[in-house]
């Protein structure tokens, strides 16, 4: 999508509208989450995540995040169960992450921030074609939100990091397999979830959230890691990744449902 929206006074979160009037929209991503009011629903089932790491394919530095693309097509890395009916196949999985520790992820829990947010993105390939044809539908997405609490180094993530250096500007990509993102999830699956959209323009209105409640860890020297990567592309004055998230929207008529009691 060749559109100059970014993160920053000019272009960014507070000027999605004028190109995007969807960003006012009745269910705009991300959320603040309030536990006290979100619906235990006991009709939810477990989630269930099975993820081939033979379908994990490259890591791209897209200009906005960088993310790990996956082979979808077919039926090898999948999330059922949960608020979602049928299966939606694994497409990518990338990050929004904060200039300081403070801060950087895109849903927060009554006002807490996290220094970043992993997500796991989904089609619904029980019901369409493909990412593109889905991404247009009410149900077309169902995305996984993880946040990641500074704590011991993840050595999960290291193998991410590690693939940073050869992907450091905007449009770089390179190789990235044998990886199973189950390894990214916590140890409980226990979720909020509600109708959302997409973070990033065009902000369509086509996902399913579904923003788990425990943390993953992730050190402060490894945030920095994430820190060193580009906006920028080759030639073009460096500005580092940082502060590429969304603040919060308003629920507006939405209700958020808890699997947990
Ligand atoms: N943060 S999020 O809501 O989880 C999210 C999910 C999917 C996507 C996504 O996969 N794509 C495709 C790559 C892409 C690149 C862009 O430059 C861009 O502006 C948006 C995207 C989105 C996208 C989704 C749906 C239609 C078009 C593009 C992006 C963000
Ligand atoms: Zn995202």
């Amino acid at each position: 999508m060749a559109h100059s929206w970014g993160y920053d006074a000019e272009n960014g979160p507070d000027k999605w509208g004028d190109h995007f009037p969807i960003a006012n929209g009745p269910r705009q991503s991300p959320i603040d989450v309030v536990p006290s009011q979100a619906q235990y629903d006991a009709s939810l089932k477990p989630l269930s995540i099975q993820y081939d790491p033979a379908t994990a394919k490259g890591i791209l530095n897209n200009g906005h995040s960088f993310q790990v693309d996956f082979v979808d097509s077919d039926d090898r890395s999948v999330l059922k169960g949960g608020p979602i009916s049928g299966t939606y196949r694994l497409r990518q999985f990338h990050f929004h992450w904060g200039s300081s520790d403070e801060h950087g992820s895109e849903h927060t829990v009554q006002g807490v921030k996290y220094p970043a947010e992993l997500h796991l993105v989904h089609w619904n390939s029980g019901k369409y074609q493909s990412f593109g044809e889905s991404v247009a539908q009410p149900d077309g997405l169902a995305v996984v939100g993880v946040f990641l609490k500074i704590g011991n180094a993840n050595p999960h993530l290291q193998k991410i990091i590690d693939a940073f250096d050869a992907i450091k500007e905007k449009g770089k990509q390179t190789s990235f397999s044998d990886f199973n993102p189950a390894t990214l999830l916590p140890g409980s699956l226990d979720f909020w979830t509600y109708d959302g959209s997409l973070t990033t323009p065009p902000l369509l209105e086509s996902v399913t959230w579904i923003v788990l409640k425990k943390t993953i860890s992730v050190s402060a020297e490894q945030m920095a890691r994430f820190r060193s990567l580009l906006f920028t592309g080759d030639g073009e004055a460096p500005c580092h990744m940082v502060d590429n998230y969304r603040p919060p929207q308003p629920l507006k008529q939405r209700k958020v449902r808890a699997s947990f009691k």
